[in-house]
């Protein structure tokens, strides 16, 4: 059979995402339009700024940096790229995964950070494992991880974060934030670029990309990316989701990218409970209460208490337990701020 788009070459594959039979060479052109006009019609990037991509050594964030770096010399975005590591330390996965983004450094040429747990927080996630079990260890490494992205953002100097999250990702945390009722979430989850008032602005460039899709593209150009899962990610609810929506896509493909354009098209109610936006009085960074999650959950660790810093009355317990310290909290620094997550919507920031 001949390629659906060039009509020379014989077809080699059949895209996941609508079906058509294509040959190589179109369906690496074709993927990379399509994340080009994503670029372009919802004005992603300036000419001249700095762009981090957020790098995993995973497929998606690969992904992101190859077709970020083809485009950006193809079309003249005059970006400046770099890649910006957090590692966990979770032994056997990040370091490995590290050793991959080490070499996409070399491959790209591009200026790598590297920012650990263990230097912002004192804490590696193998230690806080050991000391809360694997059930809540989602939570401390998603709350860490969003703001050890920020803080690596801003001692890059750059303008803005671009993340691998691909069209499963976020249709999975849309159908997640409508299960739980989580309405103030499920406005903001599908959005491409986020936190441009107040934040270090985040964007998905893959926003519309299939998971299957980036997995084709990164295995036929045969990229460099890791593949494990982390050792320590349960992630049970997610998983349930992510099967449902697998099992929908079998019978209609664009259950993912309609979930995604349905939750695009949905607007807040007027009484729905916008959370506070404020400076974490111990950090800086931005919060939704006095002292932000990071700052709750790392106290919590270090008084050998981590899971009173968990739930819902995490802020009050820790209210009571300080109100004695409160000339030693400290004034919030200028520039820092990074908006507060739970580790089971990490895919969501
Ligand atoms: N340790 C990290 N350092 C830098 N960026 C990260 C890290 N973990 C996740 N990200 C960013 O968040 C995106 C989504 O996170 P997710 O948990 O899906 O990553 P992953 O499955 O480890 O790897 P990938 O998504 O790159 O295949 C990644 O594509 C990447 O841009």
């Amino acid at each position: 059979m001949k390629c659906k788009l060039c009509d020379e070459r014989k077809a080699a594959i059949k895209r996941p995402k609508n079906g058509h039979a294509v040959c190589k060479e179109c369906f690496f052109y074709v993927f990379e339009e399509e994340v080009h006009h994503t670029i372009v019609s919802n004005n992603l990037f300036k000419p001249g700024e700095k762009v981090a991509i957020g790098a995993s050594g995973g497929k998606d964030s690969t992904v992101l940096a190859h077709v970020l770096t083809t485009l950006n010399k193809r079309y003249d975005y005059g970006l400046d790229l770099f890649l910006l590591s957090v590692d966990e330390g979770i032994t056997g996965y990040r370091d490995d995964s590290l050793k991959t983004v080490e070499l996409n450094k070399e491959y790209y040429q591009l200026p790598l950070l590297v920012i650990s747990y263990e230097e912002i927080y004192g804490w590696t996630m193998d230690e806080i494992v050991k000391l809360v079990g694997l059930n809540n260890n989602c939570t401390f490494c998603g709350v860490f991880r969003r703001q050890a992205l920020d803080r690596g953002a801003y001692k890059l100097g750059v303008d803005k974060i671009t993340t691998g999250h691909n069209a499963d990702d976020i249709a999975e945390t849309v159908l997640m934030n409508i299960l739980r009722g989580d309405f103030f979430r499920l406005s903001k989850c599908h959005k491409i670029i986020t936190g441009e008032d107040d934040t270090m602005p985040r964007c998905k460039p893959l926003k519309y990309c299939y998971e299957k899709e980036i997995v084709m593209y990164a295995h036929l150009k045969k990229l460099d990316y890791f593949s494990t899962e982390c050792s320590y990610a349960p992630q049970a609810y997610r998983g349930y989701v992510r099967e449902l929506l697998k099992n929908m896509e079998k019978i209609r493909p664009s259950s993912i990218v309609d979930i995604i354009h349905s939750a695009e098209k949905m607007e807040l109610d007027s009484d729905v409970k916008i959370p506070p936006k404020l400076s974490c009085t111990k950090c800086g960074f931005i919060s939704s209460n006095k002292v932000c999650k990071a700052c709750v959950l790392l106290d919590g660790l270090n008084k050998g208490r981590p899971k009173i810093a968990i739930g819902k009355k995490a802020i009050i317990a820790y209210e009571e337990d300080n109100k004695n310290q409160d000339e030693e909290v400290k004034e919030p620094e200028e520039t820092k701020e990074a908006e507060e997550t739970s580790g089971e919507i990490s895919k969501s920031f």
